[in-house]
């Protein structure tokens, strides 16, 4: 059998290594390579430019969480913009929300839209809701020409800021974000992880402060990523209407209105409040937190 590992400069020194039992797409699109492989305890892995996105076993409780956390931070959201997340997943989580009517996703590599259509069907499931509207292309040249106060919640489900994802951590992209929302809307980051990126995520809770009034850090386990947890910074302008309440206590209980027929794996009201607690260390070395 084979083994894969998962080394990277975003975490130098440490390898994460899965058990390959048949490797099912090897490709290169214009932006990455993107690799799909059956692995021996995760069900499907999909891997770009070598960094693990999302396995079968634990995609939940990121997708989950980057959808739940802000769409039940705010009162009944109703236009969503999806940045990246072109594996579907985010946007069947979003799709459980009666409130959204609109929902745009702009993901600038086709390949990995037709490779979770091909390996993924529980996420690329997304793509088939009707409230659904796809632009292939760069998320800084949509949101340029994106009316302002638009959105009521961004999601930016990025991979890591190396490579195509690089610029949607910096100050300008932030700027055009804040003008998309409407005043009181809510912004969801992927943040990568405390263990490994203090440094990063205080430029990224900076750069946000310059923005927003309300900026807070959330994090979830999800085994497969190095060091086994990510993050998420949620934001938001307060609006005429402060429906945006501290995060931690979700607005919308969300378990009662299931839209799909597979029920949540994750989030829940005590997982939403329990995300924004924060260790010591990371209070200390991320000022403002
Ligand atoms: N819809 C899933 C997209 C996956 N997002 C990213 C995948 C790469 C991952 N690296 C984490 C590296 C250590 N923090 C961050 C989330």
């Amino acid at each position: 059998e084979r083994v894969l590992y998962f080394n990277n400069p975003m975490w130098p020194g440490e390898a994460h290594s899965l058990k390959v039992e048949k490797i099912l797409f090897k490709g290169k699109s214009e932006f990455q390579e993107v690799l799909v492989f059956e692995s021996a305890f995760y069900g499907k892995v999909l891997v770009l430019d070598g960094i693990v996105q999302l396995t079968e076993k634990d995609e939940c409780a990121y997708q989950e969480m980057i959808a739940h956390l802000p769409l039940c931070s705010i009162k009944s959201p109703k236009k969503v913009l999806v940045v990246g997340g072109g594996d579907g997943g985010v946007l069947r989580e979003i799709s459980r929300h009666s409130s959204v009517e609109m929902i745009d996703i702009c993901e600038i590599d086709k390949m990995v839209i037709d490779v979770s259509k091909k390996f993924f069907p529980d996420l690329a499931i997304g793509f088939d809701d009707p409230r659904v509207n796809l632009h292939v292309g760069d998320a800084v040249e949509f949101l340029r020409n994106t009316p302002e106060g638009k959105y009521d919640a961004i999601i930016v489900d990025s991979s890591d800021p190396v490579g195509p994802a690089l610029e949607l951590v910096e100050r300008p992209f932030i700027t055009t974000i804040a003008r998309a929302l409407r005043p009181g809307g809510v912004l969801c980051n992927m943040a990568e992880s405390m263990w490994l990126h203090t440094h990063l995520i205080q430029d990224m809770i900076s750069i946000c402060r310059e923005t927003f009034s309300s900026v807070h850090y959330a994090w979830a386990s999800v085994p497969t990523y190095p060091s086994g947890v990510i993050g998420f910074i949620l934001c938001s302008t307060e609006g005429p209407s402060v429906d945006f309440k501290h995060p931690v206590n979700p607005i919308e209980k969300l378990e009662g209105t299931l839209q799909h027929q597979r029920e949540l794996r994750f989030y829940n009201s005590e997982m939403h409040k329990a995300a924004f607690a924060l260790p010591c260390f990371l209070k200390r070395e991320v000022s403002c937190l």
